[in-house]
This record gives C-alpha cells, structure tokens and sequence, in this order.
C-alpha cells in the first residue's frame, strides 16, 4: 500500500500525541482531541485513521492503547532497527543528544569519523569508530539504516563504501547534497533550510492574499 508522504508526517505526530496520553493514564480520545492537539482538522484526523480500518467509534472516541498499537505496528515491525551515524560533528552531537532517539524502535550501536580526537571514544554512550572500520562493524552489528551528518563533500564516498560492504536498507541524509544510491536503498533527505525557506514562502504567500 502507498501511503502519501503527509499521511505518514500526520500518522507519527499520531502516535506520539498518543504516547503522550498513554503516560498521562488518559484511556479514550476523540478525532477532535488529537486534531486540536496537533493542529489538524478532526475530519482529516477520522479519515486518516479509517484508511487503515475502522478502530474507533462514531461518538464514542478511540480507545488510546489499541489506536497506539495499531499504529505502531504499521510502523515499526517487532524488531529494534540498528542504525550507524557517520560523521559525529555539531549536528551528530545534537541529535545523539536528542531523547527521541532513546525509543524501543530503533538503537544508535556506532558512530563513525575520521577525528582523532573522537575515534576510540564513547559519545552521549555509543562508541565512535574509525571509518575505515565501518565495513566491518557495519557488518558485525547488522546496522541496517545509516544516518550521515559528514561534510556534503564527503558523504557520496562514505554512502558507497558502506552500501557496497554492508546490507544497508535506507539513509536519513543530513548532507546538503544529491547523494546517488543503489536501488534497494531507501533515501531520505532531511533539510532544515529547505522547510525554513517553504516556512518563509507560505508567510510571504498569506500575506499577499495568496497570490504570488
Ligand atoms: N540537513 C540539515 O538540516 C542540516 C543542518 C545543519 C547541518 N547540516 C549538514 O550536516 C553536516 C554536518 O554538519 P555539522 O555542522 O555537524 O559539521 P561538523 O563539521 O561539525 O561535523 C562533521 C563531522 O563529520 C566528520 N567527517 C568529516 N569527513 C568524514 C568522513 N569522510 N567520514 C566520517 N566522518 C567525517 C568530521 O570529523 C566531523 O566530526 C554538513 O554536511 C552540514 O551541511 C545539515
């Protein structure tokens, strides 16, 4: 099944509102709850959740645990995805610090640079490897997902090098760069510029009236 890329933002933003409830002991919640916590409308909220099967009742609300685990599992199958972060700078160092990353759902087992000063080193406690190593503790950890944050320079070689030595499934790329992967890789570019300049765009846009 397809899934529309909206789709999949608006499902995770979903299942987090969820866990949020589940923590706070809050048992039912209805399609305009979730859609006022997230700033969506509760029409698109009960047409997203019906699209994946009928779990809630008209008037009644859904029930937290099983809306949470229904949506879990389109997500995540049953295993912890092992995911390697090549290149621990500035933004490595951020997100390896953000609590996000501390979920049943995925582990950072290794780090990878090229700076001395980091090698041989444990940082925020997952330990940073040379990345001349990388094709072997790739392989040794069965790391399936990468997460590059080198220099945009630098990323295409480190993205072949471990793609051609490791059965790497998808990439989160960080690097400001078109990277070219193999076809039985997933990519994902992520670029905080790009949703700050779509920001600006649609603010310049609703201040004309909406016309360009
Ligand atoms: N996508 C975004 O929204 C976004 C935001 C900020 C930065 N960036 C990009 O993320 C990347 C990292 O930015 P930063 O500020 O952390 O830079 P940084 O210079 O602080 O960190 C880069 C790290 O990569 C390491 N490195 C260099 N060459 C390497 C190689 N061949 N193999 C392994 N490691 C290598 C360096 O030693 C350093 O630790 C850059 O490409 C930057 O443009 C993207």
């Amino acid at each position: 099944m397809r899934i529309a890329e909206p789709t999949v933002e608006r499902l995770v933003q979903y299942i987090r509102f969820l866990e949020r409830c589940r923590e706070s002991g809050k048992r039912v919640v209805s399609s305009q709850e979730i859609g006022d916590a997230l700033g969506i409308k509760a029409s698109q909220v009960r047409k997203d959740l019906s699209y994946f099967g009928e779990i809630g009742k008209r008037g009644v609300g859904y029930n937290v645990e099983k809306l949470y685990q229904h949506l879990n599992s389109i997500f995540a199958p049953p295993k912890t995805w092992k995911i390697a972060m090549i290149g621990v700078g500035n933004l490595g160092e951020a997100l390896l610090g953000y609590k996000a990353f501390e979920s049943e759902k995925f582990r950072i087992v290794a780090l990878f640079d090229i700076d001395p000063n980091k090698i041989g080193r444990k940082i925020h406690g997952i330990h940073c490897y040379d990345v001349e190593e990388m094709s072997k503790v790739l392989n040794e950890e069965g790391v399936e997902v990468l997460i590059i944050t080198t220099p945009a320079s630098a990323a295409q070689d480190v993205v072949d090098r471990a793609t051609s030595s490791a059965p790497i499934k998808g990439i989160l790329n960080f690097a400001p760069t078109a990277l070219v992967v193999p076809e039985h890789v997933i990519l994902y570019n992520v670029d905080i510029f790009i949703e700050l300049e779509k920001l600006l765009f649609y603010i310049k846009l609703k201040e004309r009236g909406g016309n360009i």
